[in-house]
């Protein structure tokens, strides 16, 4: 089934892209050529691309120290990955996870946002739409291991999903929390979390930029499942098997039937959106909102 949106990579994304499948000419994943650690990885510096289960799964680990915060190049970089991921056939499925210590990821980066001019913003507003679409609408069995924090933009980014797995860990809260930022979720953030929790739910933790706990989480629905720390790749790859299992044709034609009206809405207003984006962070308010939210969180530290 094709997919619905092309994505338009930058040149300086391509020069900083990772090295190309060295087994995909074989039909087969590079690590199944064996060899050391450096055969068994492709991909970027921050987008780490393992071997999962029995070669028809990947690991992507989110490695942008230290925090995971979706910058542009970092969003691009993972989108290349994801790219040469949903173009081989030799992969069925994608578990999602960070490489970062109790942090999936902190979501969008602060700082594409803050104190930009307004083309900067609609380049970066462009990528997170690319990235949402991408995900959303991937034709690949996607699992995110959520092993640490998931504010807003990460939370998003594992909303997009087809299971969630949360570490069972004070640290590890999952949410759309934008209006603790002072900023309002997008009506295509909102839609995804419609879809998983429903409207009620939604409308509550979107009001309160909640922030959820795991046993609250898998509660309303965020999460599918709750484990331990160290279990929480075993899990996901537990997971995946269950929906390997599945043929993919009947598994992606029923994918795309649920999620295709919601990502149309977006598809067909793009433009709109950016420019709607653009408008409202460049207003005075809301750039001194997300200076006063990143001067409390170096204040945090010190
Ligand atoms: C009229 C209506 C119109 C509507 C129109 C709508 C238009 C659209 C509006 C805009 C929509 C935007 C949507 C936004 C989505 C987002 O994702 S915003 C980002 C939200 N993220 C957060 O709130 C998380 C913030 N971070 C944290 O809470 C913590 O960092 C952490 C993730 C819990 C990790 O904690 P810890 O390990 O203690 O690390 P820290 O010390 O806090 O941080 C380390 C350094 O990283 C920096 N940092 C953290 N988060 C970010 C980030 N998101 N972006 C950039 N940088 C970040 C932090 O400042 C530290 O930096 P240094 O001090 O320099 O080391």
């Amino acid at each position: 089934m094709a997919l619905a949106v092309r994505m338009r990579v930058p040149c300086r994304a391509l020069l900083c892209a990772g090295a190309q499948l060295r087994g995909a000419a074989l039909g087969r994943p590079e690590w199944a050529a064996g060899g050391g650690d450096g055969a068994r990885r492709f991909a970027s510096l921050r987008v780490l691309v393992e071997p999962g289960a029995e070669g028809r799964v990947a690991v992507m680990k989110l490695k942008n120290p230290p925090v995971n915060s979706l910058s542009l190049d970092f969003l691009t970089e993972f989108l290349i990955s994801l790219e040469k991921l949903e173009n081989d056939k030799a992969f069925r499925g994608v578990v999602i996870t960070s490489d970062c210590p109790n942090v999936f990821s902190a979501g969008l980066d602060l700082r594409e946002m803050y104190g930009r001019n307004p083309g900067h913003y609609a380049e970066y507003w462009k990528a997170v739409q690319e990235l949402w679409l991408r995900l959303y609408l991937s034709n690949l069995v996607l699992v995110a291991a959520i092993n640490g924090s998931c504010p807003a933009g990460g939370c998003l980014m594992a909303l997009t999903s087809d299971v969630r797995i949360l570490s069972d860990s004070p640290k590890s809260v999952i949410g759309l929390n934008e209006t603790l930022l002072g900023i309002v979720a997008p009506f295509w953030f909102k839609d995804t979390l419609v879809n998983t929790i429903g409207h009620r739910a939604s409308e509550r933790a979107l009001q309160l930029g909640l922030l959820f706990p795991p046993a609250e989480a898998l509660q309303v629905g965020l999460v599918d499942h709750v484990v331990p720390e160290d279990q929480v790749q075993s899990m996901a790859l537990s997971v995946m098997a269950h929906w390997l299992a599945i043929p993919d044709h009947a598994r992606q034609l029923t994918k795309a039937m649920m999620r295709k009206a919601t990502a149309d809405r977006l598809i067909k207003q793009r433009e709109a959106d950016i420019q709607n984006f653009v408008s409202f962070i460049s207003r005075d308010s809301i750039q001194k909102s997300l200076q006063i939210y990143l001067e409390k969180l170096k204040q945090k530290k010190g």
